[in-house]
């Protein structure tokens, strides 16, 4: 049973059709990643998700069961971290960690104690007391995840959770982030425009047609790709990027695509999986 089943989802901002018959399913435990052009409607699939738009098309599973369109985000089975860390600055970082907690209707202690409890095994320890502008943005997002994890749904969103970090910290956080998905296993959706991170990151890329074309491919990753220092020597990573590449070409529309404007160079819908 998938943890999340999308099918046949499709979304419009007044006459502008973004998204259309957008089907795929994430596995318990398994990280799967979209990726694709600007604009082909990654952020308003997220959105759809959260209930913070509703789909004009399509229906939305979690465990076989179909989710009510009408449900508010606090009662869905995801949870969702945003790219930015949005941080409240006047909270110190452990009530900061239980926010999503308490506007679940948690009592503050408790959201505090259930937070804390992950400090230690999230790299976070010795920082509950300060304030967000005494961490570095790389533990701010460490922070962020961590708010995310504790409010204990099954399946993560994550909106491009290390788009703003550099290259250095972005490395780490990758590493740390499977070590700890090692432990607790979560199913993952990751929104991302970095195709190394998601080939790194995941069991499965995705890739978003843009001009509402649906999921125009897919690569699979497998598990024995070393995802730590082994990953940059493997040669099958970079096989894998530079075909995530051509189908990101391929369905960013012909005007993207390298046989240049008026060609007819493949359309993402004619691609083989
Ligand atoms: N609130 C809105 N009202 C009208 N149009 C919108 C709205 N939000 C997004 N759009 C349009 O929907 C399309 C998809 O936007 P979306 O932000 O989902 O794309 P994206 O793939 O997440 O892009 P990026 O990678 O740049 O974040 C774009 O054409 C955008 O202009």
């Amino acid at each position: 049973m998938s943890a999340l089943s999308l099918r046949g989802i499709g979304a419009a901002f007044g006459e502008h059709v973004v998204l259309a018959d957008v089907s795929f399913d994430v596995a318990p435990g398994e990280i799967v990643s979209l990726v694709g052009a600007s604009g082909s409607g990654k952020s308003t699939l997220l959105a759809l998700l959260t209930g913070a738009l509703r789909p004009s098309a399509g229906e939305i599973h979690h465990g076989g069961v179909l989710l009510d369109p009408a449900a508010p985000g606090r009662e869905r089975p995801f949870a969702y971290m945003p790219q930015r860390d949005v941080l409240l600055p006047w909270r110190r970082i452990l009530d900061n960690a239980g926010i999503g907690l308490e506007v679940a209707g948690v009592p503050r202690r408790e959201a505090r104690e259930r937070a804390g409890a992950l400090f230690g095994p999230f790299g976070l320890a010795g920082t509950e007391h300060r304030y967000p502008r005494q961490l570095s943005g790389g533990m701010r997002q460490r922070v962020s995840f961590l708010r995310t994890v504790v409010q204990g749904k099954p399946v993560l969103l994550l909106d491009e959770p290390f788009g703003a970090l550099d290259a250095i910290t972005r490395d780490e956080l990758q590493r740390w982030l499977l070590d700890i998905w090692e432990a607790h296993g979560w199913s993952v959706l990751l929104i991302t425009h970095d195709i190394r991170e998601a080939v790194r990151l995941s069991d499965r890329v995705l890739v978003l047609a843009s001009d509402a074309g649906g999921i125009a491919g897919e690569v699979g990753v497998p598990r024995s790709l070393p995802r730590g220092d082994g990953f940059l020597l493997d040669p099958r990573a970079p096989q894998l990027e530079a075909r995530l590449h051509g189908l990101l070409r391929a369905a960013s529309g012909p005007e993207r695509d390298s046989a240049g404007p008026g060609s007819a160079g493949p359309r993402a819908q004619s691609l083989v999986r």
